[in-house]
């Protein structure tokens, strides 16, 4: 038996940091949504009982340490199943970039051992077991686009946001999250007007969106590494109608109602970073 399931990559419309809580997280108040830059993971059973995998990136650790083996670990202990697993990863979401590569795959190993293995289990059931690999595995678990707050656990559905399309810059830098948050110093923060984004997004208006957008956290990573703010202004120089750092960064997304801009913005970042793509937001309907 072999199932196959897409892991989107998301971007973060809106991230604000509200403050540190007491077990050490950021409560964080969040709009995120899903593109169409995914990995692609094909499980098969394996007659021993163990967990295998195998992917075509270079960058990516196939022992305890990925996510991927993390979630089977999870289901198998929990659920005392003693089936092995084969998991071929074939990865397109840049690695330690901001995009929830390492979440979003958790979140769709999730999803598809609870077919293979028949388990049963509710959406809001995987989204917190997922809550014990990392904060945004249980919004990939349901991925679209949606407001998150908590420390990113706490979801609420949101429709798609205004169709567009998304450059994504990876510059060269790897950004640890746990080292942009341990950093931080919380009073010195700008605040994105999250709910303006919501608003936006409820409404479909895509200027409305373009002028809400924005990141608490992107002046701390661009203070560490400058190529940050040199990529969203190249993006707004070629015509970007928005340019966003997404996550805890280095990635940088810039948004165009318009193709031909996009691929001007494209063609203007190809030069200046390898990791440069284009694509779609990610409508609900084409999530598999
Ligand atoms: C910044 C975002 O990428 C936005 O989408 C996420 O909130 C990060 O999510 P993630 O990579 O799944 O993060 P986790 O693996 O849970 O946490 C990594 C580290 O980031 C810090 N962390 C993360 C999320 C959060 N709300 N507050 C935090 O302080 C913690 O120090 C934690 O040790
Ligand atoms: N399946 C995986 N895909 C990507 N990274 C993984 C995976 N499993 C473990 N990792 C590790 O997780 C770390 C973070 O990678 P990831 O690509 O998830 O970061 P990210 O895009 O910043 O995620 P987030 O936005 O959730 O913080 C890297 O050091 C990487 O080695």
């Amino acid at each position: 038996m072999e199932i196959i399931e897409k892991a989107p990559a998301k971007i973060n419309l809106g991230l604000d940091i509200l403050h540190k809580r007491d077990d050490g997280y950021h409560e964080v108040e969040m709009i995120m949504s899903s593109i169409d830059l995914a990995d692609k993971l094909i499980f098969r059973d394996l007659p021993q009982d163990r967990i295998l995998i195998e992917t075509d990136s270079s960058f990516l650790p196939v022992d305890k340490r990925n996510h991927i083996y993390q979630a089977v670990l999870l289901l198998k202990e929990r659920f005392s199943i003693k089936r092995g697993i084969h998991i071929e990863v074939r990865k397109r979401i840049p690695v330690a970039a901001g995009l929830a590569g390492g979440s979003s795959d958790a979140a769709a190993t999730l999803r598809a051992l609870n077919r293979l293995w028949q388990l049963g289990l509710s959406i809001e059931e995987l989204a917190e077991l997922g809550a014990t690999i990392g904060s945004d595995v249980p919004y990939c678990v349901r991925g679209n686009t949606a407001h998150a707050t908590g420390r990113g656990d706490i979801l609420t559905p949101l429709p798609d946001m205004p169709q567009c399309w998304v450059v994504i810059v990876k510059p060269r830098v790897s950004v640890s999250t746990w080292t942009i948050f341990t950093d931080l110093d919380v009073a010195s923060l700008t605040h994105p007007d999250v709910n303006a984004i919501k608003q936006a997004v409820l409404s479909s208006n895509y200027q409305a969106l373009i002028d809400s957008v924005g990141n608490s956290l992107e002046s701390v990573t661009a203070n560490k590494y400058p190529i940050v703010q040199q990529i969203k202004e190249k993006m707004m120089k070629f015509g970007a109608d928005a340019a966003v750092m997404s996550g805890s960064g280095p990635t940088v997304f810039a948004l165009c109602d318009k193709y031909s801009r996009a691929q001007r913005v494209y063609n203007g970042l190809k030069g200046f970073c390898d990791d440069v793509h284009i694509v779609r937001t990610l409508q609900s309907n084409q999530i598999e």
